[in-house]
């Protein structure tokens, strides 16, 4: 899969179920979830369109049937040199084993392309990049693995892999999911964390996939190249955005920057829908309303993600007394409330029932008394 622009093979890891994102992701895996009026994949798929790539592999797995669709109808004219999509259960029995697995699962296909290199996308991050930049940086390094960095507060760390970098740039450590992430020397507030993007020299990573059982790029890959000393950070401009949206917190508070300012802090993809007067109105009070949901008059609502489709009946307070939130709805430990039909429809169910009194059996003695 050689591209004319650039002898790079591009593989998009979409198959993931994104599970903490719970309710969410239970009919659509999280590439699919919709994300300020596009759906979280557009904003990779807009970056490797404006990078100048032509063709993509996309691995999917978890519910893969309407992030395909969408895929095939939106992007498929931007790669004109071919926009391939796998399900991995019918690539492999029981599917993909992880993200290394799904290259490895690949390897003909990468052989093939004669590429010296090989993008590896994450499908559910928000952000704005060239890649080429990143290439770049790699082919000047001479590094086998460069990866996409960026610094976030400490206390988030965990949820990503932590690296060490020398002043050149090299990785010294690399730490998947630390319980205590290991602080930036100049910065002990910040960590710094890899996106899961990674540009791969293609000759190392064949060798290393055929030669070991190792299926994932966070757990086995990288640890294994940074004790190999061949890994390079690409680090992003001082102001950039990158939000990972892995919890129903995050996810919520990244769709009020774009919705709440009404300056995006960064470029809508072409396909995303713009947000309606009722979508900009509720994110005042730091609710997101997806696709089909909808407030009913009076309601009074903060803090809540409405599910698509959700609609919340005139009059009903969500988000001020988180125990009775909790009966019926799923509220994080951040405080967000997450609200479906389904949940709505219980609620409702549950508070029609008729009322039942309390069934006090006469006692032997009152039966056999006078
Ligand atoms: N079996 C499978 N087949 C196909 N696609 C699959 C897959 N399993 C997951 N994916 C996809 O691969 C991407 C990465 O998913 P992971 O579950 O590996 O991310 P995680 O957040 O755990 O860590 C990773 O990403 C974070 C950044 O978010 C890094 O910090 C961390 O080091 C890195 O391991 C997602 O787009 C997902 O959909």
């Amino acid at each position: 899969m050689q591209s004319q622009t650039s002898p790079t093979f591009c593989v998009l890891l979409a198959g993931g179920q994104g599970s903490r994102l719970h309710e969410l992701t239970a009919m659509d895996c999280k590439p699919a979830v919709p994300f300020a009026g596009a759906r979280l994949v557009d904003f990779t798929m807009a970056n490797a369109a404006r990078s100048g790539l032509r063709q993509m592999l996309v691995a999917l797995q978890y519910r893969p049937q309407l992030l395909a669709r969408h895929l095939r109808a939106v992007w498929g004219p931007q790669f004109p040199a071919g926009l391939a999509l796998y399900d991995g259960m019918s690539v492999q029995p029981g599917g993909y084993r992880g993200t290394a697995d799904a290259v490895r699962a690949h390897l003909p296909d990468l052989t093939a392309s004669g590429a010296d290199e090989v993008l590896v996308l994450s499908a559910d991050h928000v952000y704005q990049m060239d890649y080429r930049a990143m290439l770049h940086r790699h082919r000047e390094s001479g590094a086998k693995l460069t990866v996409a960095v960026d610094e976030i507060p400490l206390a988030q760390a965990g949820r990503f892999g932590v690296l060490t970098a020398d002043a050149a740039g090299r990785v010294t450590a690399f730490d998947e999911k630390p319980r205590h992430p290991q602080p930036i020397a100049d910065r002990p507030t910040h960590a710094l964390v890899s996106m899961g993007i990674y540009v791969i020299d293609r000759l190392w990573l064949s060798d290393l996939l055929r030669r070991t059982d190792m299926d994932d790029f966070g757990q086995d890959v990288l640890p294994e190249a940074v004790a190999q000393g061949v890994v390079q950070v690409h680090r992003t401009g001082a102001d950039f955005y990158w939000r990972d949206v892995g919890t129903l917190d995050s996810y919520r508070l990244a769709q009020l920057d774009f919705l709440a300012t009404g300056t995006p802090p960064l470029l809508v993809p072409a396909s995303a829908h713009l947000p309606g007067r009722e979508v900009r109105r509720a994110a005042g009070q730091g609710n997101v309303l997806l696709p089909g949901a909808h407030l009913g008059r009076r309601a009074r609502v903060r803090q809540t993600i409405l599910a698509p489709g959700a609609m919340i009946p005139d009059g009903m307070v969500i988000g001020e007394d988180p125990d009775e939130d909790r009966r019926w709805f799923r509220v994080t430990p951040g405080g967000t409330v997450l609200v479906t039909q389904s949940m709505l429809a219980r609620r409702r169910a549950e508070q029609q029932r008729p009322c039942q009194l309390p069934f006090y059996p006469l006692s032997t003695a009152q039966t056999q008394g006078s």
